[in-house]
């Protein structure tokens, strides 16, 4: 079996504040040595003690709008000025050490991801109701008035989506943490054992 026969994409997706860091954050406490996540591109300068490649794949704005021309990324945006992207190449070289590279991604990450026809999960996860939703982001107390309208706003979108075709393997509701982190890994479980004895019979 080579490394990459190992390794498998495994995508979140979902409206802002469903809990999709909070699952990642169960996952790599409890695979350490099994998970990798992509480094991003940004155009923003490197901090004091940041490294290329470590942090972020440090590029100009000029290389940063090649890509973009050339469908190298999965999803960027511009924040504040500085582009960020999660490019395809990054993940791979997650992929390629033979380790899950999980990733959080929007909407159309998704759908870019879909029509590379990557070897992927993509998991959609849901707050129990928009009212929860709303709830759990105040209590997080990490955006403003405004930036919480807009999320709550995009969340009736993203919502939708559930119903696309082909988009999303999973999807899950949130509404107990630990019920909704045991569907994620037992999935994962179930996917990695069929896959690794097909892997095992082609031998
Ligand atoms: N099942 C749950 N019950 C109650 N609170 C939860 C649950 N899951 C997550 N939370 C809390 O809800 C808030 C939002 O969760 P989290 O930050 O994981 O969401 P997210 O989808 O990663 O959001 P973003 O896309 O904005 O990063 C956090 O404060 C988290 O602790």
């Amino acid at each position: 079996m080579t490394e990459s026969d190992k390794s498998v994409l495994v995508v979140f997706s979902g409206p802002s504040g469903a809990g999709k860091s909070s699952i990642i954050q169960k996952l790599n406490k409890d695979y350490p040595d099994r998970i990798g996540f992509s480094v991003s591109h940004t155009t923003r300068p490197p901090r004091p003690g940041e490294q290329n490649g470590v942090e972020y794949y440090f590029v100009s704005e000029e290389k940063f709008k090649k890509m973009i021309e050339n469908s190298e990324f999965i999803e960027y945006a511009n924040v504040h000025g500085n582009y960020y992207g999660t490019s395809f190449q990054a993940v791979e070289s997650v992929l390629n050490r033979g380790r899950l590279c999980v990733l959080d991604v929007d909407v159309q990450g998704c759908r870019s991801i879909r029509r590379r026809n990557m070897k992927a999960i993509i998991i959609f996860v849901s707050p129990p109701s928009l009212s929860e939703l709303e709830s759990r982001l105040r209590s997080r107390q990490t955006e403003s008035e405004a930036d919480l309208r807009k999320r709550l706003e995009d969340a009736q979108g993203e919502m939708k989506t559930c119903e696309e075709q082909n988009l999303y393997d999973l999807v899950i509701v949130n509404d107990y943490l630990d019920r909704a982190y045991k569907e994620v890994k037992d999935y994962l479980a179930e996917y990695l054992e069929k896959r690794d004895q097909k892997v095992l019979q082609s031998l």
